[in-house]
């Protein structure tokens, strides 16, 4: 692969996609670079899918241009570089009738890997004790793996996965962020899409909000979380309520039904943490910042507001 740290692996320039009656994604620009991880995040319909298609070059953009790996994916140039893609699509489905041995031999020798590395990644996903049973005797969470096994296949240098942890139970989860920090720490990039946002955080560097084919927001969490301005939320224990009375305090308290929660502004969040400690009574104190649920509803909001906002102006007579 010619593909530098600095030159980026996928290259989105103002890409759109436009079927007759509506717009499945409004001028996109993305870039993701080697080893970067970018969860995408949206409500149905809201164009993840879309994007995905584009970068696996089985759609073309109405308008803009896509390069993966330096190139127009749905290019005849591009054959041997989608062996370098690894692809997991949303309710994934197999050959019912072959063994999950089968299966991922199947497609990893159209990778060009054989039958020992698909063992291996079925060891690795945890359904090697089922492999030579046939695909419909497989539950839920076993096709899911089985999946995601066919989408490691070769250690990509790109990984698409829509909806990975569906159908998964909490350890193979784990499991499966696991082998996304091992891949990433190797240089795979990956793009992850997800309903299930708790527990997603900790493994994406940049998160890209889509509504309705547009990007609301991309940028790392922490960056996110600073432009929303959300609050830092702030427990505290030993105090009986005589924040109440605290006059610099008093202002951060949820209400009176929780008087040992507080909502603080981060710029002063320090300064509240001080005031904080400087009661003998304290016991414990629990920090913590706007989750990526709070920050990717933060956004969702703020741009209905600014559509209904819109609308009226529209609508008020001239
Ligand atoms: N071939 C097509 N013809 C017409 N409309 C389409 C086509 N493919 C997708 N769409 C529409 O484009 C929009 C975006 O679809 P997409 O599948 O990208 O959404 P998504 O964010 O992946 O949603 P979900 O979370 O439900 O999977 C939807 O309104 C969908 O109905």
């Amino acid at each position: 692969m010619n593909t530098t740290d600095k030159t980026p692996l996928v290259k989105l320039t103002n890409v759109g996609k436009k079927y007759p009656k509506l717009t499945a994604l409004d001028s996109v620009d993305m870039q993701l670079s080697q080893g970067e991880v970018l969860g995408l995040f949206g409500h149905n319909g809201a164009g993840k899918t879309t994007m995905m298609k584009l970068i696996l070059g089985v759609i073309t953009p109405s308008h803009g241009s896509v390069e993966v790996m330096g190139m127009a994916p749905d290019s005849k140039e591009a054959w041997h570089m989608r062996a370098k893609i690894g692809y997991l699509p949303e309710n994934v489905s197999f050959y019912e009738q072959l063994t999950g041995l089968e299966v991922l031999s199947y497609f990893a020798k159209l990778k060009g890997f054989d039958k020992k590395h698909a063992m291996a990644l079925l060891e690795q996903v945890g359904v090697a004790h089922a492999m030579k049973r046939q695909v419909k005797t497989y539950s839920k969470g076993m096709r899911q793996r089985l999946g995601l096994a066919q989408a490691f296949i070769g250690n990509p240098a790109l990984l698409l996965l829509d909806e990975p942890t569906v159908g998964l139970d909490p350890i193979a989860t784990a499991d499966f962020y696991k082998t996304v920090d091992d891949l990433k720490s190797q240089g795979t990039s990956v793009i992850l899409c997800s309903h299930v946002l708790p527990g997603v955080e900790q493994h994406i560097d940049r998160a890209m909000i889509l509504s309705s084919g547009k990007v609301l927001a991309m940028a790392s969490l922490a960056e996110l979380r600073q432009a929303a301005a959300l609050p830092v939320t702030i427990k505290v224990e030993g105090l009986n309520g005589s924040l109440q009375d605290d006059r610099q305090l008093a202002k951060f308290l949820l209400d009176d039904n929780h008087r040992d929660l507080l909502t603080v502004p981060e710029q002063d969040k320090l300064a509240t943490l001080r005031q904080l400690l400087s009661y003998q009574a304290i016991k414990d104190v629990r920090v913590d910042s706007a989750n990526l649920e709070q920050v990717y509803q933060f956004y969702l909001s703020r741009h209905l507001a600014d559509h209904i906002e819109h609308k009226n102006i529209a609508k008020e007579p001239r």
